[in-house]
């Protein structure tokens, strides 16, 4: 690394230009795509044919203009900082935007995994990976920019190990809200909020779906820790979902819990540290205030604690991995069987919001879940149950919800069964509660005008549904008692992980319990106070 007399780190080829003419670039391969972009390596023939990336974006597909795209490019070419890739020059070709960065030539993170971590990486690893993203982040949010996409595809990694931050096509600056700029800035509050959504649905921050209420640094940390997880997990939570519809689930509608659990039944758990569960959990609270900021986040055991180097990635995460084409042309192949067997699939799919009603549970937010290590739903009231109380929900709930108008929130609007203009009331009811507890309370708060008779009969469809499912278990546990004496010695095995899944299955009966029963004592000092 580079440092000039100031101390700022200074790039080798920050004085070198690039050419912005396309005869001058040979492509070699395709190495990755984007939502509306395809990654090529490439030469630069004038530059002694060495080896650079180009990304192009097709701007006929991307959510921002080409100024702010121009403008954002401008602002990042002025930062500076060995965690952060910045581009060599930019130029239009056609309806592309050609980006020219440095090769980083392990490609990103996530792509690392998905060939050859599907486990996600050790946590020593990820520590070092980790550590360094958050150096980055910490200077870009100290220079006043958010960067909204946090996620291990943007997070590069070179042959050396060095770890970058890349793909500022979302980002924006917080000192620079410029008219006609596609985000909504707002700086009525006492901190500067953004209010456009922006970003990857899976790794999007609570704040940022409900982008009525503003999001800003924070919502940055909330990707930091979902992308924690999906280097421990090797996916982010939710991520069995198309992007459009876990976060369509999230706000608006119906999940159902059975879809969530299958997310949890990996065989292999692996065993974490406290201080790693302990810093995610702290950049996954659902409160941005309560988050560290980056700076703070450094600080954190964790970090500290972390004391190796790239090398250590070379020798355990890049060492014998294919390369960074290799694995994109892997990737393309497994992408094709797939869709293939999916569209045989999807003509025996039952409908997916609307099946049964007794295996649905409405998610009214998540809270993450340190010894499981992954964000846990908090659970409402049946589906059945909502059209009722929903009719009764107070009359400004609608106002509410007109602020958070789901169609806009994504481009591909497609693979998402239509809110329609006119939303139904348990969609609206869910859109509010999604953000959290205290949002939840409020809302039944509100309720004050629903009648006994109803919560009444809410209540016993959840007793109801409880005293089946703990029966399913009792049926099962009775099951392998009876087997018991004419099971073999050599089915011991079977038998302890059959116990295992048991006691995980009653595991999750109790927090589904304890979840219901938080709502019940609501509910109670609800009607003892009218
Ligand atoms: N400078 C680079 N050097 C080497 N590989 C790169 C470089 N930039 C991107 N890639 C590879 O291309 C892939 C796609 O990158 P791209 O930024 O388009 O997509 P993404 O960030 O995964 O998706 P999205 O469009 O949702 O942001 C990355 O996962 C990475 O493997």
């Amino acid at each position: 690394m580079a440092y000039n007399q100031e101390g700022q780190y200074e790039e080798e080829h920050k004085k070198i230009q690039y050419p912005l003419d396309t005869t001058c670039y040979k492509i070699l391969d395709e190495i990755g795509r984007g939502v509306s972009a395809i990654v090529y390596k490439a030469i630069c023939l004038p530059m002694n044919s060495s080896v650079i990336a180009i990304k192009a974006i097709d701007l006929d597909q991307s959510k921002a203009d080409l100024d702010n795209i121009r403008r954002e490019a401008k602002t990042m070419s002025l930062l500076s900082h060995p965690n952060i890739l910045k581009a060599h020059c930019s130029f239009t070709v056609d309806r592309y935007l050609w980006v020219v960065m440095p090769f980083m030539s392990a490609g990103s993170l996530q792509s690392i995994i998905s060939s050859s971590f599907p486990d996600g990486l050790s946590e020593p690893c990820i520590a070092i990976v980790l550590k360094e993203t958050l150096n980055a982040l910490a200077y870009l949010h100290n220079q006043g920019h958010l960067h909204r996409d946090i996620k291990a595809g943007n997070i590069l990694i070179d042959s050396d190990g060095t770890i970058k931050l890349a793909d500022f096509g979302v980002s924006a600056s917080i000192y620079e809200p410029i008219s006609g700029y596609s985000s909504s800035y707002s700086s009525s509050s006492s901190c500067l909020m953004f209010t456009d959504v922006a970003g990857t649905p899976y790794w999007m921050a609570p704040e940022v779906i409900h982008s009525h209420t503003g999001y800003s640094f924070k919502a940055d940390i909330w990707s930091f820790g979902i992308t924690a997880l999906e280097l421990a997990h090797g996916r982010p939570p939710l991520s069995h979902l198309p992007p459009s519809k876990s976060l369509f689930m999230k706000i608006t509608k119906r999940f159902r819990f059975s879809d969530y659990e299958k997310t949890k039944n990996s065989k292999n758990y692996k065993k974490f540290s406290k201080a790693f569960k302990d810093m995610v959990g702290l950049c996954l609270d659902q409160d941005p205030f309560r988050r560290p900021s980056a700076e703070k986040l450094l600080k954190h055991p964790f970090f500290k604690s972390c004391n190796k180097g790239p090398d250590f990635l070379v020798k355990h995460v890049l060492h014998g991995l294919p390369s960074v084409e290799q694995r994109f042309r892997q990737v393309i192949k497994i992408q094709r069987l797939l869709s293939l067997k999916k569209s045989d699939e999807d003509n025996d799919d039952e409908d997916p919001i609307h099946g049964e009603i007794s295996k649905e549970r409405r998610i009214s937010g998540w809270n993450f879940n340190v010894d499981g290590f992954e964000l846990d739903p908090v659970l409402l009231f049946p589906a059945e149950k909502d059209q009722e109380i929903s009719r009764l929900k107070p009359d400004n709930v609608d106002d509410v919800v007109k602020q958070v108008d789901v169609s806009e929130l994504f481009s591909d609007t497609s693979t998402i069964s239509s809110p329609g203009g006119s939303r139904q009331s348990s969609e609206v009811e869910n859109a509010i509660v999604c953000g959290g507890d205290r949002k939840i309370h409020a809302e039944i708060g509100g309720a004050g005008s629903v009648s006994r008779e109803v919560m009444l009969a809410s209540l016993l469809f959840l007793k109801k549904s409880l005293d089946d499912q703990r029966q399913n278990v009792m049926n099962l546990i009775s099951f392998f008692h009876g087997e018991q004496h004419v099971v073999e010695v050599n089915r011991k095995d079977n038998l302890i992980e059959v116990i295992e899944k048991l006691r995980n299955e009653v595991e999750n009966e109790k927090k589904k319990n304890s979840a219901l029963q938080i709502e019940i004592e609501f509910l109670k000092s609800q009607y003892s106070n009218e």
